[in-house]
């Protein structure tokens, strides 16, 4: 069923049968959000079809927002145009882990990147390696669970376990960027200037010139029932070599039960990371059972979260988005 629905001036379209959308995260979306200054770089690790990353792109914001639905992908593309923002949204049809690796990874070819002047947007582009390694690998795909609520059992949060779907690459058909392409908002300033799109050009001219793996203010991680175990993804992929700046503020969103303490989902989380946590800040979402309520975990990835490079020539395999 395919309808539209408005949060904060933003429109979103979708279908209820086949992506998730919940009404009552919309304070936890525009508090996130509220967070952001225009001309940073959000990575949306699990965006759906963009509550986060719509609103993000509207504040002027370069957003790389990723979902393993390509149903979910296919409507965040959709709402990054209608919202026409569709030059700030690069889209990704991914598992996370992969996605992560692969977006903040030093491309190995990166000295070779010389005048590729297109930007994979989301109204265009979708995808590039890591789907194709998805469908080699028959990822499967679900997209509910069930949540328990105050009010009964409902089946409005989405995982990826039980799945009876697989991944449908045609969503990600289209131009497709070489392998090691690279998201540079410099080349988004020429797309600007071309389209002649005073508001657009004005937009572009505060989105960052860094390349993922050299800088990412926030990453978010909007999976509660699994996203701690994602953290792993962030061990050693950032060159401290490449890297300006400070390391991304991570907001991981998790469920904390009876029988746990936001003291056990920090030990989780670095463990994950294999990584020591320093000022993590809790922030409760809302309940969603009498035992169980919703967290945004947000911490700053710790720096033995980077590789420590021994010669110039130390890059991934597996970089470049
Ligand atoms: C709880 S929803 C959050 C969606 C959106 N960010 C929001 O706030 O409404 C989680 C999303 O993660 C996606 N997802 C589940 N497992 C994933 C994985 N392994 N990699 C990437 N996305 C995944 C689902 O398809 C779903 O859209």
């Amino acid at each position: 069923m395919v309808t539209e629905v408005k949060q904060y001036g933003a429109t979103f379209k979708l279908d209820y049968s086949l992506v998730y959308w919940n009404s009552r995260l919309e304070h936890e979306h525009i508090r996130l959000v509220s967070l952001f200054r225009p001309g940073e770089t959000i990575c949306d690790m699990f965006a759906g079809i963009g509550p986060f990353a719509i609103p993000a792109a509207q504040k002027g914001c370069l957003v790389y927002a990723n979902d393993l639905n390509p149903d979910s992908i296919h409507y965040l593309k959709i709402n990054a145009k209608i919202n026409k923002v569709d030059d700030y949204v690069v889209a990704y049809n991914m598992d996370a882990r992969k996605f992560i690796s692969q977006l903040m990874a030093v491309p190995v070819c990166e000295s070779n990147l010389e005048s590729d002047n297109s930007m994979v947007k989301a109204s265009d582009t979708c995808s590039v390696k890591g789907i194709d390694d998805a469908k080699e690998e028959g990822t499967k795909l679900d997209v509910r669970e069930k949540e328990v609520t105050g009010t009964g059992v409902k089946n409005e949060v989405e995982d990826v376990q039980n799945s009876s779907r697989t991944v449908d690459n045609s969503v990600v058909a289209g131009k497709r960027p070489p392998d090691c392409f690279l998201e540079e908002s410099g080349n988004a300033n020429n797309d600007h200037k071309k389209k002649g799109n005073a508001h657009k050009r004005m937009k572009a001219s505060v989105l960052p010139k860094t390349k993922a793996w050299e800088h990412v203010d926030h990453v978010i991680m909007n999976l509660p029932a699994s996203a701690l175990q994602f953290l792993d993804a962030f061990r050693a992929i950032i060159s401290r070599k490449k890297w300006q700046g400070l390391l991304p503020l991570v907001h991981c969103y998790c469920f904390i039960r009876a029988n746990e303490t936001t003291e056990s989902i920090i030990s989780d989380a670095e463990s994950a990371l294999n990584a020591k946590i320093k000022d993590p800040v809790f922030h409760r979402v809302r309940d969603v059972a009498p035992n169980k309520a919703m967290f945004c975990l947000s911490f700053r990835l710790p720096e033995a979260c980077f590789i420590e490079e021994i010669t110039d020539s130390t890059c991934h395999a597996t970089g470049g988005l």
